[in-house]
C-alpha cells in the first residue's frame, strides 16, 4: 500500500510524491449521520484503484468529494495535487467522471453527445470534431456515431458515457459502479476498454461492490463498510491475508446449518492443520463455507466423519470471502 506517512494527519506537500489522489482522515456527515468516517487513502498516479463495499457503505460520497461536487465535513484531500474544495473547477477540468447512472442526452446522436459535453469544457469546434472520431473508435461505437443514445445497448450507452468523459482528456477517471446492470458480455468489452486506459497512464479510481471486477481491475483497493476502510491491499494480498486458499462450500439443507457448523468445526479442528490447512467456518443461511487450503482433504475428512453434504463445490477463495471475513457479511445481500 501507499501509506500515508505525514504524522500530523495533513496530507503531503505539493509534488512531494507522486499520488494521483490523497484523502487524510476525510469525514462526510449529513445531519447526525456519518456517511463517511475518517477515511484515508492514496492513490498513485497511472494506478487502478478500488473502493469496494456493499450498497451504502459510502463509496459515492467518497466519489463526489473528490470530483468536487460535495464538500466534506472534516478532514483533507488532494486531487491531481489541488484541494477540490477550494480548487473545484480546476480539480474538474482534471478528472473525467462517469456517474452511477448514465446521465446522456437522450434528443442527441452518440457523436453530438460527446461534442456537446466538449463545449462544456470550453473546448474548440474543430478539435472537437476529430476528438469524436478518435473517441467514438476507442468506444467501438464508430458504426454507430448517427444512432440516437435510445437505439443503444446498456453497454454501448456505459461505453459512450466512458467516451464522452474522455473528451477533455483527463489524467483521472472516476468510475462509479462503472458495470452494475450489464450483462457478462458487455461487462467484459467495457473492462478490456478500462484496460487500455489504464495502459495509456490514466489513472483509474472506482466503486464496485462486484468483487469479480474489483479482482479483475483494481491494482489495489480498499475495503469499505459502513463509511470506513476495513483493509487494504492488492486483490491478490487481501485473499493471502484474510482467507485461506481454497474454499468449500457445502449444503446441507437450510434448517440445521448452525448445528452443523459446529459439528464440522469439531471434525476438521481434529483432523488437523497440515493435511487440510483448514482455518475456520463460516454458517450462511444456505450453505456452510469452509475455509481451508486443501478443501478436497477437508471434505474427505468431513465425509470419513460419516456427514453427508447434498452438494459440495471446491472453489478459489475471493474478495467475497474477505468482505465475509472482515465484517460477518456478503457483499451483495
Ligand atoms: N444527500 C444525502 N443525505 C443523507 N444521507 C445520504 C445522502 N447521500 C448519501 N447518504 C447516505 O450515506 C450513506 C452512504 O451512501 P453512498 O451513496 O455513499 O453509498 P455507496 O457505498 O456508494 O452505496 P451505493 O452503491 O448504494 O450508492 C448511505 O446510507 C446513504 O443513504
Amino acid at each position: 500500500m501507499t501509506s500515508i506517512t505525514t504524522s500530523a494527519g495533513a496530507v503531503s506537500a505539493p509534488g512531494a510524491r507522486d499520488l494521483a489522489i490523497e484523502a487524510v482522515e476525510v469525514t462526510k456527515r449529513y445531519g447526525d449521520f456519518t456517511a463517511v468516517d475518517g477515511i484515508s487513502f492514496a492513490v498513485t498516479r497511472g494506478e487502478a484503484f478500488g473502493l469496494l463495499g456493499p450498497n451504502g457503505a459510502g463509496k459515492s460520497t467518497t466519489m463526489r468529494m473528490i470530483a468536487a461536487v460535495s464538500a466534506r465535513t472534516s478532514g483533507q484531500m488532494r486531487v491531481a495535487g489541488l484541494d477540490p474544495e477550494t480548487e473545484g473547477p480546476r480539480v474538474r477540468a482534471r478528472l473525467g467522471v462517469i456517474p452511477q447512472q448514465d446521465n446522456l442526452d437522450e434528443e442527441l446522436t452518440v457523436r453530438e453527445n460527446i461534442i456537446m459535453y466538449g463545449r462544456y469544457f470550453g473546448l474548440p469546434r474543430r478539435f472537437l470534431l476529430a476528438k469524436a472520431d478518435e473517441l467514438l473508435e476507442f468506444a467501438q461505437l464508430t458504426h454507430k456515431a448517427s444512432a440516437r443514445v435510445e437505439d443503444l445497448s446498456g453497454g454501448m450507452k456505459r461505453r459512450l458515457t466512458i467516451a464522452r468523459a474522455l473528451v477533455n482528456e483527463p489524467e483521472i477517471l472516476l468510475l462509479d459502479e462503472p458495470t452494475t446492470g450489464l450483462d457478462p458480455q458487455a461487462r467484459h468489452v467495457l473492462w478490456d476498454r478500462l484496460f487500455r486506459l489504464k495502459e495509456s497512464g490514466t489513472t483509474l479510481v472506482l466503486t464496485t461492490h462486484h468483487m469479480d471486477e474489483a479482482e479483475q481491475l483494481c491494482d489495489r483497493l480498499v475495503v469499505v463498510d459502513h463509511g470506513t476502510i476495513m483493509a487494504e491491499g492488492s486483490p491478490a494480498g487481501l485473499i493471502r491475508e484474510h482467507s485461506t486458499r481454497e474454499v468449500l462450500e457445502v449444503r446441507f439443507g437450510m434448517d440445521r446449518n448452525a448445528q452443523l457448523g459446529a459439528e464440522l468445526e469439531e471434525v476438521l479442528g481434529r483432523a488437523g492443520d497440515t493435511a487440510t490447512g483448514y482455518s475456520h467456518i463460516e454458517v450462511l443461511p444456505d450453505r456452510l463455507l469452509v475455509y481451508a487450503a486443501h478443501a478436497e482433504a477437508a471434505l474427505g475428512a468431513i465425509h470419513a466423519s460419516g456427514h453427508r453434504p447434498m452438494t459440495s463445490l471446491v472453489r478459489r477463495s475471493s474478495l467475497e470471502d474477505v468482505f465475509l471475513r472482515l465484517t460477518g457479511r456478503t457483499l451483495v445481500d
